[in-house]
């Protein structure tokens, strides 16, 4: 077998870590492999059982600098097979040069750039002088709270000194790399509706189908005055409140179906929601008690929020991208040197393990060197091309070399 970094990137896209079953052992077990060839320290810390977090480190020449963290996670969404045009864990590479594998945009491509990147720089007899951590976290995709969130509160990162934090971003479709300065926090919403169950036939008030159609339709209107603002220009589309309904649950079963004469006594919904870190929760929750789920129509709610909104210091979990964050301006240039252009910095409309690390008050950014590449991820037939991925290595060797570089003592 060719050992390449083409090569290296399709055997660790092979590994299948979709959700609900990733397998962690087997990436890990080569990512280790991948270490020990390189020359890099690994230890693995396992926060929770049977879901390892493997933490990688090339220790720099003045340990005593605040360190440089690169994160990706080791999972993966699940794939529909028979919608893809290869296998998504064949990890095929098409002769146009695209690579197809579910995950090769979100985020193996990083996880094996960050390793390809330090090679590289070894191999020209670089040193750095802050130390570089790269970590490989589960359950990003689940929300991390298994992963990232306990780790980012663990003595373990207490002790690494982290100053600075790179996570995965997105593709971009045009020239310039993109980079995110903060995500957006997600909420899940569960409302539910009870009311006077009955014959198919009657029209009566107060029905539960009744009252959660109202509820749908009221924050039916709350996500169209948020997207009109994006469709107008306003703002993009992670400045603006989503709100998107994924399930809805009612009727009463039967054998073939459902039930058709008789109207329920409970139905309920279920929201995606996620808020621009200049939102005001508060506003929302408002809005969900008095409009979106009121008492006064027999409904109740159940609001998951999933991660932090605001950091230690209770500010808004953003990372500054002016010449007051004194990491920006190193690695912008760290970009322009590899010949690249960054688009304005953007919120990310999802969400990503790096809030956990903001919420400690570190400055973290989100970055995938992918540009002239179609937004793929979660969707099928996710690919990157190779010359893409080569060129983000060089990128990552300009990027690591310069932040590891910087002499800024009390940051
Ligand atoms: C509930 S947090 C889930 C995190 C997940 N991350 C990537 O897609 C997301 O849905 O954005
Ligand atoms: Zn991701
Ligand atoms: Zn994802």
């Amino acid at each position: 077998q060719e050992d390449t970094p083409i090569a290296r990137f399709l055997r660790y896209l092979q590994f299948n870590t979709a959700h609900p079953n990733p397998n962690y052992a087997d990436p890990v077990s080569f990512l280790i492999s991948q270490a020990n060839a390189i020359g890099l320290q690994a230890r693995t810390l396992e926060f929770t059982p049977s879901k390892p977090l493997l933490l990688l480190t090339w220790p720099g020449s003045n340990p005593s600098l605040p360190s440089v963290l690169f994160n990706s996670h080791l999972d993966s969404v699940p794939a529909e097979p028979s919608k893809w045009i290869y296998p998504p864990f064949s990890a095929t590479l098409a002769p146009d040069g695209k690579i197809y594998a579910r995950g090769a945009q979100d985020d193996k491509c990083i996880a094996m750039q960050y390793l390809e990147a330090i090679r590289n720089l070894k191999a020209d007899g670089f040193t750095p002088l802050r130390t570089v951590h790269i970590s490989y976290v589960p359950d990003e995709e689940i929300g991390g709270f298994d992963g990232s969130a306990k780790f980012a509160k663990s003595k373990e990162f207490e002790d690494l000194n982290v100053g600075f934090v790179l996570d995965e971003g997105q593709a971009s479709t045009g020239d310039e790399f993109r980079v995110f300065y903060a995500d957006r926090s997600p909420w899940g919403l569960i409302i539910k509706a009870t009311g006077d169950p009955g014959h198919g036939s009657r029209l009566y008030d107060n029905g539960a189908m009744e009252n959660l159609m109202k509820s749908v339709e009221v924050i039916t209107k709350f996500r169209e005055s948020q997207f009109d603002i994006v469709k107008s220009g306003e703002a993009m589309n992670s400045e603006v409140i989503s709100v998107n309904p994924v399930y809805l649950k009612a009727g009463i079963p039967s054998p073939t179906g459902f039930v058709m004469n008789m109207q329920p006594s409970e139905a309920e919904a279920g929201f995606d929601l996620r808020l621009p870190p200049t939102a005001d929760p508060d506003l929302i929750k408002k809005r969900i008690a008095e409009e979106w789920a009121p008492a006064r129509r027999n409904m109740t709610y159940e609001l998951i929020e999933k991660g932090p909104i605001r950091d230690d210091l209770d500010r808004p979990l953003m990372t500054l991208t002016n010449d007051s964050n004194p990491w920006w301006p190193v690695f912008k240039q760290a970009i322009e040197a590899a010949g690249g252009k960054l688009s304005r910095p953007e919120i990310l409309a999802s969400t990503t393990d790096a809030r956990f690390m903001r919420q400690r008050g570190i400055p973290a950014l989100g970055f995938s060197p992918m540009i002239n590449t179609p937004i793929l991820l979660h969707d099928h037939n996710e690919f990157l091309k190779d010359t893409v991925y080569l060129r983000g290595i060089e990128v990552y060797e300009s990027v690591i070399s310069s932040l590891s570089s910087f002499k800024g003592e009390s940051y």
